[in-house]
This record gives structure tokens, sequence and C-alpha cells, in this order.
């Protein structure tokens, strides 16, 4: 975001910034400064001679190679990502090159799986704030807390908001959870090139019942429990108000929602808002492309797929959905593809007879009794941290804990013989090598996605699964995993996260202004991921790789704006729609910088 004594222009002179600012209020402002590659004209102009040591480098290298090695001088990958950001308050441009430049080597570090450590010491590691903090303490004030971002209503296009419940697969981070908005809005701009002075993150901070943020001195957010119901609802319903009031034209993501809440938003603004919830639906899309891709090289038919997902939480039945909504459109019932779905939770399989307990969205996979009437159970014990985080689940589970146990995964997985196995679980490990063999005896290409984020809590890695099932396995995994070689093979790992989709997405929507992010639109968005992952010779990855996000995403995004328009949900003329994403995309080189 430009202070408000800078301005960008855009004719056909190419793009300037026209400011208002002298010495050191440019140096300081991250949007503005060029360090050492401010020409001595825009240095007499600006008032800056004196303020810069006198080398004036006429493009970015000399920065870049500089960063670079301070980059790689910090010890850990924490210190890393504090770098970055420090680098990013100084000089945002110099940041995003960087970053591109770098991506495979940068990415997990600027987001995850370092946001995750990041977010669990921000208490220790915040540095300069950065973004919109909203307090349910303080409702009547969401309009002026975000006015006080100090832009107009023609200068947003994005806000990322998270109410920071269920950060990653590491649960409930209050105020810290600020810290993957930002990340998540750095993935825009470096993967679609979305502007990053148009965008705003955004904390809602309704509490936390993290008790060791709440014991912290130094926690920074609002310190009290979680704050539920209708003042819950009321407060996001709020900062729909107000975001949508200032910035009219801005698409609204939300981001880690508890899985009582995410779908209950989404559906309350979906169809009247360019909205959409990552986790859901973004997850549910990525998997959808390394789906599309793995089910192609099985050569087995979507409507003979049978999917076992383990954790039936916001990204779990989100995927579910989605392979559900494929099985129909090769031509299934909705009841025959739902029954190709089996969803295990806490409570073990989801059946019939937990209907009451279970969330509106899992009802519609809950098994019939019949079916599940000769399956064993095996004794479990509910922890309290569960019972804390899941306690919707977690009461499930101590009822069947009372019928003698479970039907569990190994039970699910060896009566099911599933095709495809997802894991949203939050829980490592929990693909075991039993589980893992048994699903590998009984089809030739088992599909294995464990996508539980950050990386040490994945369900299983890629070289177990390699290992278990002798190189037969078709795996996508949520973080980033280094190739694994296996019997002379070099297996590279696509990595199924959303962040290989959603900024995409998001950049068609913003292009397109759509009125809403339809099912169309992240289809198109998946298969535009998928097209992109051509190589199909053994050990080929079933995603496109992180260093061609730059192109995934501008597909992506032309996809999914030429939906729009088709859908008639675009709200702008567009002649050429490969242009105007081309036109749109924003790009860190400097630009020059003249006085007013
Ligand atoms: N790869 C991606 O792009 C991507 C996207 C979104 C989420 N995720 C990951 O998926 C995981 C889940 O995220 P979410 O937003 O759905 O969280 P969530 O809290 O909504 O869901 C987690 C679910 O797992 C269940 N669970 C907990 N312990 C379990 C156990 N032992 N056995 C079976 N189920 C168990 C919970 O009851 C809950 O229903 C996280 O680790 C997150 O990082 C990955
Ligand atoms: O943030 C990520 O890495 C993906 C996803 O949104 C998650 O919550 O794990
Ligand atoms: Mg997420």
């Amino acid at each position: 975001m430009f202070s408000r004594l800078a301005e960008v222009v855009q004719d056909s002179g190419g793009r300037r910034i026209r400011t208002k600012a002298r010495g050191y209020e440019v140096l300081r402002d991250p949007a503005l400064n060029k360090g050492t590659a401010f020409t001595a004209a825009e240095r007499q102009a600006l008032g800056l001679h004196g303020l810069l040591p006198p080398v004036v480098t006429t493009d970015m290298e000399p920065q870049l190679e500089r960063a670079l090695m301070a980059y790689r001088a910090e010890p850990t990958d924490l210190d890393k990502h504090i770098y970055m950001w420090r680098l990013h308050d100084n000089n945002a441009t110099l940041f995003y090159a960087l970053l591109q430049r770098h991506m495979i080597e940068m990415l997990p570090v600027v987001y995850d799986p370092v946001v995750g450590e990041s977010i669990e010491k921000y208490s220790e590691v915040m540095t300069r704030p950065r973004g919109v903090f909203l307090s349910i303490d303080a409702p009547e004030e969401i309009e002026a807390r975000l006015a006080a971002f100090g832009a107009g209503p023609d200068d947003i296009d994005l806000l990322v908001a998270s109410d920071a419940e269920a950060i990653l697969g590491i649960g409930d981070w209050g105020s810290n959870g600020i810290d993957i908005s930002i990340g998540k809005l750095a993935v825009y701009t470096a993967a679609a090139g979305v502007d990053p002075h148009r965008v705003v993150p955004v904390i809602l901070d309704v509490g936390t019942d993290n008790e060791k943020l709440l014991n912290d001195p130094l926690y920074v957010g609002y310190r009290h429990g979680r704050v539920r119901g209708q003042a819950y609802d009321d407060f996001v319903d709020a900062y729909v108000a107000a975001a949508r009031k200032l910035f009219p034209k801005a698409m609204l993501h939300w981001e880690d929602f508890g899985s009582t809440n995410a779908r209950r938003i989404l559906n309350r603004h979906r169809t009247h808002l360019p909205t959409f919830n990552d986790d859901m639906q973004g997850t549910g899309a990525i998997v959808m492309s390394a789906a599309l891709n793995a089910v192609a090289r099985a050569g087995t038919p979507w409507t003979e797929q049978r999917v076992v997902v383990l954790g039936a939480g916001t990204a779990g039945v989100g995927i579910a959905d989605q392979i559900r909504d494929q099985m129909v459109r090769k031509g299934l019932s909705q009841d025959e593809a739902t029954r190709r779905v089996w969803l295990v939770d806490l409570p073990g399989l989801l059946t019939a007879e937990m209907t009451d307990g279970l969330l509106d969205f899992q009802r519609p996979y809950a098994r019939p009794m019949d079916e599940v009437a000769g399956l064993a159970r095996t004794p479990c014990e509910v922890s309290a941290s569960a019972a804390a985080r899941w306690p919707e689940m977690a009461a499930l589970r101590r009822a069947e804990a009372a019928k003698g146990g479970i039907i569990d995964l190994a039970t699910v997985v060896a009566a099911v013989k599933p095709t495809i196995l997802i894991g949203t679980s939050t829980q490592p490990q929990m693909f075991t090598e039993s589980i893992v063999r048994d699903m590998a005896s009984h089809v030739a290409r088992p599909i294995i996605f464990p996508l539980s984020n950050p990386t040490v809590l994945h369900e299983a890695t890629p070289a177990q699964l390699l290992e278990w099932t002798d190189g037969k396995v078709l795996v996508a995994t949520g973080a980033p995993f280094d190739d694994v070689v296996q019997g002379g093979v070099t297996y590279k790992i696509g990595q199924a996260n959303n962040a290989a989709l959603y900024p995409g997405l998001g950049f068609g929507v913003i292009v397109s202004r759509a009125s809403m992010v339809s099912d169309e639109m992240l289809l198109a968005a998946a298969e535009a991921v998928a097209g992109q992952a051509t190589d199909v010779s053994p050990g080929a990855s079933l995603l496109p790789s992180n260093a061609d996000l730059r192109v995934t995403s501008s597909v992506v995004a032309i996809n999914v704006a030429r939906t729009a328009v088709e859908q008639g949900l675009s709200s702008v003329d567009i002649d050429d729609i490969t242009e105007a994403v081309r036109t749109a995309q924003w790009w860190p080189v400097y630009c020059p910088v003249e006085a007013i």
C-alpha cells in the first residue's frame, strides 16, 4: 500500500509513481524505496542526496546479489523468514524480485511450512505490524479501523482474512494469525502478479482458546477465550459489510477458519460476493488437479473410484465434495457418487448413527448402518487436546468408545479397498505401513495424498509411500518435499498445496471483476493446473513445479476469467482475456519516481 503521499500513473509513458514525499519519507516507504537504484535526477528531485551512498545502480542486480547473500547467511529458516519481511518493509519491489527469482528456495520460507513456525513464535519475533487488526471487543470500530489502512474505494482488489482458529494443522493462534494473511498475499503477488499495493491482510481477533498464548505476557492479541455464537456471526457480518462499503471492487478470501465456521461463513456470502474459502474450495480444486492427472495415469474411470478421506474437517470435506461432483459429471447420480466417498474422523468411519452429532456438511457422507454392522471396532481414548479443538468430533468419539471403539482407518481401508486415500487430519504418520501395503495390495496404482501441513504433520512422507508400494503410488503432498530416488527412478513430488491454485483463481476473479466465484470457475482453475503437468514419464510429478508458478497462475487466471465471462458473472467488458490478464499483472521492477 502506498502512503497517501504517492500515486501510481499508468499511461502511454508506462508506469511511474508521483509523490509528494521527500527524503526519508521516500526511503522509509517500502512501496517507493529503490535504495541505490534511485537515479541522480530522482535523488535531486526527491531530496535523497546525502541520504544514500553515492553509487547509482542502474538495475536491481547488485541489490539482489547482496540480499541473497544476507538471506543465505541467516542461520535458521525462521531467521530467513524474518529477514525476508524486514527486506519487504525496506523495499517491497526487491523483496518480490528476490522471491520470484528463487521461488523453490524461498517459497517454503516466506510461506508454508516456515510461516507456521513464525505464527507460533509471533510474540517473540514480531517485527513491524502489517495489515489490519480487527477485534470483537470493538465491533463498532471495524469500519474506522479498515479505513485507517488509508486506501480509497478504487485502491483495493483483495482482502485476505483469518480468525486463526485452524491455522494450517497447528490450531488456534489468535492474533498471531495475521502472518497467514500476509503470507497468502505474498504468494498472490509472487505467483500470479496481484499488485501488492492493492491488498489488505486482515486478522479477525475473536479471542483465543490457546492457553499458551493467554498465559504469554508477550502475546499481542486480545486476552480472552474465543467468542462464539451470535456475537461471532455479527462480527464477521460487520467485517464483510465494512469491507464491501470501503472497497466495493475487492474480493474477500477466507483462510484457516475452524470447521464449524468456515462453511457457514462461505455459504452466507458466496452467491452475492466475489469470495471463496481457500481451505475448502482452493484445496478441493488443487486436489482435483492432482486427482485428474492421477486418475488418468492410473487408467481407471472416475465412476469407479473409491475414496477414503481421513480428517473430515474444512479441507477434507471440501475435497470430498469436489471429487463427488467430478463423479457426477462423469455420469453417476449424486447419491451414487456420495456413496463412493468414505469419511473417517475422530469417531472413526462417519456413520448414519452419528447423524445428530455430525456437522451439517459431513452428514451426506454418513454410511448406512447395515453397511458397517459387520466391521470391527478398535478401542480408543479421547485426548484432552482433541476434545478442546474438535469438541463435536471428540464427543462422537467418546460415544463410539463406549460402544467398544471406533471403526478405524485400517478397518475402513481393508473393507473399502480405496483407489484414492486423502489425509487432512492434522495428525502425522496416520497412513501406516500396514494400511498403505493393504491398500496397494488391492489396486494397481494407489493414489495417496497426505496433505496435512506443515511438513511434520503429513500422514506419511512420499519416501515412505513409495517404499511401501514399490513405487506404484501416485502421490502428492501438502508441503514441499525433495525428489525421492527409488529403484533407479527419480520421483518428483507434486505439491498439492492450494498455493498452486488460489493465486490464479483470485487473479482471474480480480481481472474479470466477477460477482461471485462459481463451481465452474473452480473447476476451470483445477483443469488449468492439471493441464500444466504434461510430463507422464515414470516418476513425473502429478502437478506443475512451483518453479513455474507464474506460468501456471497465468493459465489459471485466464481460464477462470474466461469462465466468469462465459457465465455472465464478469462486470467488465473484456475483449481479449489473455491480454487483460497479462496487462493487469504486477512485476517487481523499478519504475520512475517523480516529485510533485
Ligand atoms: N495442502 C493444502 O493445500 C491444504 C489446504 C488446507 C488444509 N490443509 C491441511 O489439512 C489439515 C486439516 O485442515 P482443516 O482446515 O480441514 O482443519 P479442520 O480442523 O477443519 O479439520 C481437521 C479434521 O481432522 C480431524 N481429526 C483430528 N484428529 C484426527 C484423527 N486422529 N483421526 C482422524 N481425524 C482427525 C478433526 O476432527 C477435524 O475434523 C491441516 O493440517 C491443514 O494444514 C492442507
Ligand atoms: O497454507 C497452506 O500451506 C495450505 C493450506 O491453506 C493450509 O491451511 O494448510
Ligand atoms: Mg489454510
